[in-house]
């Protein structure tokens, strides 16, 4: 009885999903624009599930078409631009039985997909499964649109963009002082990436939350923890490690489940729920407290302002409230998570390629001992002394760390419900979109198109387009002013009133980490007792490259090669 109505269903189904793909290639075919038909949607669950297991064929397989890779995930990390120039197009379609998305590595489009106005004067949203995954919390400024996204971008800007900035300085050179402590005792590591995730950690942790915490490795943190009811370090890790299976339910349905992962990652969401109810409880009484006293905070933090624009305070003068306490605990989120991962893979990955390319990192060492001659680095300030290192050799190796690695590799629009037009670049016409596409607009493609990569007066191959070169960002002889690429060719931070609100954090931080880390030390690949040579290691490092997954952000999937940090001799 059961297996008639199954097959009639499934039969049903997929005849509903040819004819929607029939109806949705009709759309696409006549704009004459190179198109591969994937039968996946990356939807979450389709992204924890279903590409796993197509990358895993693809591999079994051997199957080379750009057919088959589309169906896994991440291939922009293996292709960069390659399928572009396959096909000899800097946009193509995907088209699933479900939507038309299109791939962009035209920077005259990404930057009108990007900056550019729907038919109600408003930025293209972004698609609404990015706000289900983002929004875990509650509603935030990256996952609200419109008027409400002005509003929290509005509450969050002036502190994450200007008065936080001498507080990630000086935070930045506290937890590197505490880390060289540690890698002082220590012979070789391979787990920088989640060392600078707990140093950017303590600096977002401090310039955003008023909260200190020192640099202690990760292990030892969660260990010392593990009696108590749990911190919140803990929580964040298992969390961020799990992040995936919070997309596909909620939490209290994870718990339930009899997966260990699932329950973890379920338990460590309600458990950081719980420690941000604390924080807005603690930062509300403070606030109810200066209410009372009249006293002018000293500087308000990110919290601060977020609770203030909720108005649950006692005495706020607040005729309505800006924000809801869940959008409030969904901005601390946020926050926490954008302002500490994104950093801490970009700083991790340029500290592996100073250890493939040492000539870089002695230019980085010149730069830092004559900016700062004899004194001494840890009091340094940001006012004194970012502006000096912002147009010299740690710029150049941030920017072309992240024009190779950038730690989120795609960003992605909903195009809306009537046709728009879209310019494209060197001189193609420009080409009207139908209705409702998404468009997917390619970071990592963007930066690698040898179109607006190749050097003036050099071929593309001498222009090292997949190598790191950092000069190619340093000023001509004479001035100040870092190499400007093609405006759209390259977007580590987005662009636009869109574009990441912790740009300038992000860069601050990244310079006082750099100068905190190699005015007093050097790195090298570790050669495991002499069984390595630098060679091996930094092809090693290489390959673990081609494979980064992106988790949350763009990071290793396999262990990269040890490291050693050891003392400068000067
Ligand atoms: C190297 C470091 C960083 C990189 C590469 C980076 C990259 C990006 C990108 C590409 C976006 C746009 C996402 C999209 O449109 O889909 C974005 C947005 C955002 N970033 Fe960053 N980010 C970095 C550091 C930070 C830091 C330090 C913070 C906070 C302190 C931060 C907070 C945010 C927030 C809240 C948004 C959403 C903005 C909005 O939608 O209005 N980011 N970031």
């Amino acid at each position: 009885m059961l297996a008639p109505i199954f097959l009639t269903t499934a039969l049903l189904y997929i005849g509903y999903t040819c004819y929607s793909l029939h109806i949705l290639l009709c759309k696409v075919r006549p704009l004459g624009i190179p198109y591969f038909v994937v039968p996946f949607y990356p939807s979450p669950f389709v992204r924890v599930f279903i590409f796993p297991l197509m990358k895993l064929l693809i591999k079994v397989s051997g199957l080379t078409h750009p057919r088959f890779f589309l169906m896994a995930s991440d291939w922009q990390v293996r292709q960069r631009y390659e399928i572009y120039r396959l096909i000899g197009s800097d946009i193509f379609f995907t088209v699933t039985p479900w939507k038309i998305i299109l791939c962009v590595a035209d920077p005259d489009m990404a930057v009108e997909v990007l900056a550019g106005k729907d038919e109600n004067g408003e930025l293209y949203p972004k698609p609404e499964r990015v706000s289900k995954v983002m929004g875990l919390f509650g509603e935030n400024v990256l996952t609200v649109e419109g008027a409400v996204w002005r509003g929290h971008r509005k509450i969050a800007g002036p502190v994450i963009g200007k008065s936080s900035l001498s507080i990630v300085w000086e935070e930045s050179l506290t937890q590197i002082k505490q880390m060289i402590q540690y890698y002082d005792k220590h012979e070789a590591t391979n787990t920088s990436y989640r060392d600078f995730r707990r140093a950017t950690l303590g600096v977002i942790a401090h310039a955003g939350f008023s909260k200190v915490m020192e640099w202690v490795p990760l292990t030892a943190a969660i260990a010392k923890e593990k009696d108590s009811e749990g911190s919140y370090q803990k929580y964040l890790h298992v969390l961020f490690e799990n992040f995936k299976w919070t997309t596909i339910a909620p939490s209290w349905i994870l718990e339930m489940l009899p997966f260990k992962a699932l329950r973890e990652a379920g338990g460590a969401a309600n458990g950081f729920r719980f420690f941000m109810n604390e924080w807005f409880e603690e930062k509300k009484a403070k606030i109810e407290l200066d209410n009372k006293t009249a006293l002018k905070p000293f500087r308000e933090d990110l919290m601060e302002s977020l609770v203030r624009s909720s108005g649950l305070d006692k005495g706020s003068t607040l005729e309505t409230p800006l924000l809801s306490k869940s959008e409030v605990i969904g901005n601390a989120f946020i926050f926490i998570l954008a302002g500490h991962e994104t950093t801490a893979h970009t700083i991790a990955n340029a500290i592996y390629f100073l250890a493939m390319y040492p000539e870089y990192q002695v230019k980085l060492q010149e730069e830092i001992d004559s900016i700062l001659g004899d004194s001494d680095h840890s009091l340094t300030s940001y006012e004194t002394h970012f502006d000096a290192f912002s147009s010299g050799w740690i710029a150049a190796i941030m920017f072309e760390t992240l024009r190779l690695i950038p730690a989120v590799i795609i960003t992605t629009r909903h195009m809306g419900p009537s046709p728009r037009t879209f310019p494209r670049a060197g001189g193609q016409r420009p080409i009207t979109l139908p209705p409702g596409i998404e468009s997917m607009i390619q970071i990592i493609g963007l930066a690698h198109n040898p179109k607006y990569w190749t050097q003036p007066g050099k071929t593309e191959a001498e222009s090292a387009i997949s190598e790191f070169r950092p000069e190619r960002w340093l000023p001509k002889s004479g001035d100040n002013i870092m190499f400007k690429p093609y405006n759209g060719s390259y977007i580590p931070f987005s662009i636009g009133t869109r574009g990441c609100i912790g740009k300038k954090f992000a860069h601050v931080e990244f310079t006082a980490i750099m100068i905190g880390l190699f005015r007093e030390m050097s790195v090298e690949f570790d050669s495991c007792g002499g069984r390595k040579t630098f060679e091996e290691a930094r092809l090693e490092c290489l390959a673990q490259m081609e494979k980064f997954e992106s988790k949350i952000t763009l990071q290793p999937s396999g262990e990269m090669p040890s490291i050693k940090w050891v003392r400068r001799r000067r």
